[in-house]
């Protein structure tokens, strides 16, 4: 990525304006945190590379990539990027802070939000809608392809902007053939994911359809308010127990007679 062009359309903020750091979250080699900037009078978040481990040319270049994606993909629904400090010691990209952070905390923090009315999960659904729709619009379609609701973020009007907490290479429309998912992190989760992905062949082009299936399970989660197979696997599992292997041997020659006795 060339820092110049990069850098001549987006602000680049000096680390001496940034202050009051704290710690939020740490990704694959990246960590985020929750500062002040002393000029704009405001919070940001910054997505950093490790402070400790050397910054190597590939995490300074995939950060700068996320960078350009970010300034490239501006929209109502997707999180705005404020500029970058690149530094020799301190490298991050500065975005919006969302005051109200995770779909994943609104949906499952049943204490915190007792009641989540109608109206606002489907602008909720709307709007993520809105935003993957918009990544998919870009020349080349951008493709999400690790939807889930703790990178959906909510701000101080619980309105959506679609995030990617994680760090990894990039995935466009590829014209080429490749795999193009990228794999469920440690601890990532699979809920999201399409169940071909879970052995991404190699001759798989990347396609808009992962990002649709992922919409999918979230619209199920907002409108059920739960993990998404959590509970239908604390229901079935019992229900499975209770039939040993004659039943289920038995039922399938119940249905292979009834099938070949057809008249
Ligand atoms: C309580 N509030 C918070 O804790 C909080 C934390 C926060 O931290 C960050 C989270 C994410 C990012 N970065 C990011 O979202 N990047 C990105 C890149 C590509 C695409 S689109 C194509 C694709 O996904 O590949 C995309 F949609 C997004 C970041 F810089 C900071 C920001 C706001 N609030």
């Amino acid at each position: 990525v060339n820092i110049c062009s990069l850098t001549s359309t987006l602000p680049v903020i000096p680390y001496r304006k940034l202050t009051d750091l704290h710690y939020i979250s740490k990704g694959g080699f990246g960590t985020v945190f929750r500062a002040q900037h002393s000029d704009w009078r405001t919070t940001v978040a910054i997505k950093c590379l490790k402070l400790d481990s050397p910054v190597g040319e590939r995490e300074r270049n995939c950060l700068l990539k996320e960078a350009e994606v970010l300034h490239k993909a501006r929209f109502n629904h997707i999180i705005q990027i404020f500029g970058v400090c690149n530094e020799p010691e301190f490298f991050c990209i500065v975005t919006e802070y969302m005051t109200n952070g995770s779909l994943d905390e609104i949906l499952h923090e049943k204490d915190m939000y007792p009641a989540v009315a109608w109206p606002l999960r489907l602008r909720i659904l709307y709007e993520i809608a809105l935003g993957v729709n918009f990544l998919h619009n870009m020349t080349p379609p951008l493709l999400h392809h690790d939807l889930k609701t703790q990178n959906i973020l909510m701000d101080g009007e619980y309105h959506v902007k679609i995030a990617d907490f994680g760090l990894s290479k990039w995935r466009q429309l590829s014209i080429t053939k490749g795999s193009s998912s990228k794999p469920a992190e440690m601890g990532g989760t699979v809920i999201y994911m399409p169940p071909e992905e879970y052995e991404p062949s190699k001759n798989r082009r990347a396609d808009v359809k992962y990002d649709m299936y992922s919409y999918a399970i979230i619209m199920w989660e907002v409108l059920s308010r739960r993990i998404p197979y959590e509970e239908c696997l604390i229901e079935l599992e019992p229900m499975m127990r209770r039939f040993d292997e004659i039943d289920f041997l038995e039922a399938v020659l119940e249905v292979k007679r009834s099938k070949y006795m057809r008249p």
